[in-house]
């Protein structure tokens, strides 16, 4: 469990200015669940996925994980940027094994834990080419397989799907939740899309305003596995809810 308590984010600006990005921001992020964080730009959901990465040091307020305080970049957790950060002089293969080379491991070991999440991933036989010889879609599996190399019980991912085309990006989530259907892993992502932020998550926590923003509301998302969510009037009906939300909190904050 992700436990997020009264966080503020500030940044430095030239000339010892701060802007503050997010104020008394509050969530609980259940432990093997997938739940969404959505909001307009700049309202600082990529702020928050930093904090909880240990990546920047927070103004004031906590996050735990599993009761333990972040305190910096800690193991177990992956990110995956909006850009994935594939390295494109490595291979498909090399890029997988990215962490676990950082990490030290020994070359039979990357490959005894690697070979298996590329083939799971439909990478196995692309594993020589390099990024740029790949899909969007097929990118982006490959950033979600490089995360899953370290054995992650955390991954943090910032607009995952973003760059990908409509279709790309709806079988990208369903395989997300294939892998995560395979694994205990606790998964929080950022996104701008109500559709995507529904779908793909048990909770939706939708963050206003702007410098600073904050989480100003939860939604639970009942869903039943057996049907496709996407056609299940609860989705429509849902999505609808979080719009007229989100509309009525711009209007007020203008
Ligand atoms: N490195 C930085 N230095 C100064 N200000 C920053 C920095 N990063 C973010 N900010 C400020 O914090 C606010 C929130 O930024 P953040 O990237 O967290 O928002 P976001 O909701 O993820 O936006 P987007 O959806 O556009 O990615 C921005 O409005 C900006 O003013």
């Amino acid at each position: 469990m992700v436990d997020i308590r009264d966080l503020t984010i500030e940044y430095p600006l030239p000339g010892g200015e701060t802007v503050k990005a997010v104020e008394s921001a509050a969530a609980v992020f259940p432990a093997g669940s997938i739940s969404a964080v959505l909001g307009p730009s700049g309202c600082g959901k990529t702020s928050i996925i930093h904090a909880a990465a240990g990546l920047l040091k927070p103004l004031s307020g906590r996050i735990t994980i599993d009761g333990i305080p972040v305190s910096g970049i800690r193991k177990t957790t992956s990110v995956i940027f909006q850009d994935y950060g594939l390295l494109p002089w490595k291979t498909v293969l090399a890029n997988a094994e990215l962490p676990l080379t950082v990490a030290g491991m020994e070359k039979s070991r990357r490959r005894e834990r690697v070979l298996p999440i590329l083939e799971e991933f439909g990478l196995w036989k692309f594993r020589k080419l390099y990024p740029r010889q790949l899909s969007g879609g097929m990118k982006q599996r490959l950033a979600i397989a490089r995360s899953l190399a370290a054995e992650p019980d955390l991954l943090l991912m910032d607009e995952p799907f973003s760059s990908l085309d409509a279709l790309t990006r709806e079988d990208a989530q369903d395989f997300l939740l294939s892998v995560r259907k395979k694994r205990n892993l606790t998964i929080i992502m950022v996104t701008h899309s109500i559709e995507e932020a529904v779908y793909l998550s048990e909770n939706v926590f939708v963050m206003t305003g702007r410098n600073p923003g904050t989480i100003s509301k939860h939604f639970a998302v009942q869903k039943d596995e057996a049907r496709d969510f996407r056609e299940d009037p609860r989705f429509q009906e849902l999505c609808g809810t979080i719009r007229h939300y989100l509309k009525d909190s711009r209007e007020e904050n203008r």
